[in-house]
């Protein structure tokens, strides 16, 4: 009969941990930056990471990233080894309940009273392990979810900044292959990319760092390492058909699960495209919903609703037949891998219990091979498990990918070439427009306006009036010249048709380009009575929807109190007076006129009414053809048909 005796020297186990973590740290450090770099080179998804992301890991703050990388890392280390402790600490438990029932039984007061210590020993021992692991867990949670959030801000900083540089969110509709959604990309997949959860959205409940794909798949394997010395340790023989078949245990299960993992990613492989497809038609949808949310009024004047819900519903139904494909192909991987581990539970059983009844082990020994065994396969599965929400990190990585491929090629689109004039002034060398088929729209053009000239472009409609507009503002790419203008901040202005408001108060709606608080509230004041609006010179304060507030006259009268704000020293204006009656449209240009006689006003207009408001006129004549003429008789015209 023999005494119980612990299975590690728990006395001494602080520091063979301690010096163990260091090491496995160490190398696990090494073996996942090797493996990363080999992604980041070999993969296509690696290479597209990395340029979607990689200077987060590069750039300046780089020690502090690689400071909280590492101390990931070690959360991950010493979660294993806690683990690894605790199947020890598991093993002793019972062993040595085992040795004093043992004792009992036999009436040997020795054995009971060493298997007595034994139990609440490893008690007390179970006590400091779990208060480390509940320590380890808070911590895991909170350095992941901040580490998290910061990689997160950070991406997204770095792409809303790269979609408006050089105006890439509004030239990207004019490159090969558009790509839908930026919105939901710059929202939803950074968040995806940066927590590593796989395609939901993250929450500080989803957990700490076993959860995200790569310190998963590191813990696992560190986990599977650690444990296979134990179940090696723990294996016997197995005579099968008179074959000896040394540490069956061991090999029946890496064969085993290998297999278990190989048929899961067959089964999963579809789920890769089904979730990217899923986000898309679901992003569709929302953006349609968007779209009718902003044009409610129009909608509910026409009475679309009939054709609104056939919208809606052609674009819902891809969704619903994506996603029961998607379910389906679930269904099956999950049986797969529900069926896998069930299957595998009782196998460390039937191995071992032959060795237990045989007095080769104890019943710690049995219990500790199971779990084992078990961390083993869930460490392996993990592979598999992971494989959707892996599947879902890929296709949230080739959304972001595309995305900065789209503003690069936005911005790479040719463009007017702009030149700062000397003087205040604004010349035209050969500009010429053309519709995306090469239709001409102007034929080389040429013209000088000097400080305080006026001018009206005129034309039929479609004639390209607007489209000339966008090319001197660099927005359209089918075009050809030179324009030199003041090319200070805001001394060149451009203005749509219905003016631009923004979310917030109305002192950010009318300071618009300016920053909110840039311009004093008197001066607000004085500008909104000056431009027919007192009505709302004591509602700076307010925040609403202002462009479902203002009427579209408004909103123009709104666009010429920025323009007195901003004073400009070349202002474009596309059809700006078109929703005002023409006493208001009258003293609006006179207005201009007489606070900023220096600027040279450029307007697009259909109105005889806009002519008396202006020196000389361009008028678009169809297919290229242009007449230049002074509004003041006498001058001579010039003319390109
Ligand atoms: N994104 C685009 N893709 C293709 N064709 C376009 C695009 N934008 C404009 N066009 C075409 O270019 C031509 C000129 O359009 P533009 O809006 O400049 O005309 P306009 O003279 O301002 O008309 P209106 O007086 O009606 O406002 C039109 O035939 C229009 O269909």
């Amino acid at each position: 009969m023999e005494l119980f005796t612990p299975t590690l020297d728990w006395g001494s186990e602080l520091w063979a941990s301690l010096e163990w973590i260091a090491t496995t740290w160490a190398i696990a450090a090494l073996c996942t930056v090797g493996v990363l770099a080999l992604i980041g080179r070999l993969t296509t998804w690696g290479r597209q990471f990395w340029r979607v992301t990689g200077a987060y890991f590069t750039g300046p703050g780089r020690g502090r990233v690689w400071v909280r990388l590492g101390a990931l890392l070690l959360s991950v280390v010493v979660g294993v080894r806690l683990s690894v402790l605790f199947s020890y600490q598991g093993n002793d438990m019972l062993s040595a309940l085992q040795v004093a029932v043992q004792g009992v039984a036999v009436g040997n007061a020795p054995m009971r009273a060493s298997g007595e210590r034994g139990f609440w020993t490893s008690l007390l021992i179970f006590c400091v392990l779990a208060a480390a692991h509940i320590a380890r867990l808070l911590l895991d949670l909170s350095l992941l979810q901040r580490f998290a959030l910061a990689w997160r801000a950070w991406l997204t900083d770095r792409l809303t900044g790269d979609w408006l540089d050089g105006r890439a969110y509004y030239r990207s509709r004019f490159i090969d292959g558009t790509i839908d959604n930026p919105d939901q990309r710059i929202q939803s997949d950074i968040d995806v990319v940066t927590a590593g959860y796989g395609p939901l959205p993250n929450l500080p409940s989803n957990g700490g760092t076993s959860g995200t794909l790569l310190f998963g798949a590191i813990s696992a394997i560190t986990s599977m390492v650690s444990f296979t010395s134990i179940l090696w340790n723990l294996s016997g023989t197995l005579t099968v058909l008179g074959a000896d078949l040394p540490k069956a245990m061991f090999w029946i299960g890496l064969v085993y699960v290998l297999i278990a993992t190989v048929v899961a990613f067959r089964i999963g492989k579809p789920i890769i495209w089904l979730a990217f497809r899923n986000e898309k038609y679901n992003a569709a949808f929302r953006y349609a919903l968007v779209r009718l949310r902003d044009a409610a009024e129009a909608v509910a004047f026409y009475r679309g609703e009939v054709a609104e819900r056939a919208g809606l519903r052609r674009l819902f139904a891809p969704v619903v037949a994506n996603y029961k494909r998607y379910l389906n192909r679930t269904v099956g991987f999950n049986a797969w891998n529900l069926t896998i581990s069930q299957s595998i539970v009782p196998l460390p059983y039937l191995l071992q219990a032959p060795r237990l009844f045989a007095a080769e082990i104890r019943l710690g020994d049995l219990n500790q091979s199971a779990s084992a065994f078990n961390e083993i396969q869930s460490g392996l599965s993990f592979f598999r498990n992971a494989y959707d929400a892996f599947a879902g990190y890929r296709a949230a990585i080739i959304r972001l990918h595309a995305l900065v491929v789209a503003d690069e090629q936005a911005r790479a689109l040719p463009e007017v070439t702009t030149l700062p004039s000397a003087g205040d002034e604004v010349r035209l060398h050969g500009v010429e427009v053309r519709t995306p088929d090469a239709r001409q729209l102007l034929q080389p053009l040429d013209l000088r306006l000097g400080t305080g000239d006026t001018l009206v472009v005129s034309g039929p409609s479609g004639s390209g009036k607007t489209t000339l507009l966008r090319s001197l503002a660099e927005l359209w790419p089918f075009t050809t010249g030179t324009l030199v203008r003041p090319c200070g901040p805001n001394e060149t202005m451009f203005l749509s048709q219905l003016p631009y408001v923004p979310l917030g108060d109305l002192r950010a709606v009318v300071t618009y380009p300016g920053e909110e608080g840039s311009v004093d509230d008197k001066t607000l004041r004085d500008t909104l009575c000056e431009v027919a609006l007192p009505h709302l010179a004591d509602r700076l304060d307010e925040v609403q929807d202002w462009a479902k507030v203002l009427s579209p006259g408004e909103q123009q009268r709104v666009a010429f109190a920025r323009i007195l704000l901003t004073r400009p020293k070349v202002v474009f204006l596309d059809e700006s007076t078109s929703a005002l009656n023409e006493d208001l449209e009258f003293r609006l240009y006179r207005l201009v006129r007489t606070e900023l006689p220096g600027t040279i006003v450029v307007s697009v207009s259909h109105r005889s009414t806009a002519m008396q408001h202006h020196t000389q006129e361009l008028e678009l004549l169809g297919d290229g053809g242009w007449r230049l003429r002074p509004l003041k008789d006498g001058e001579p015209e010039t003319y390109r048909l």
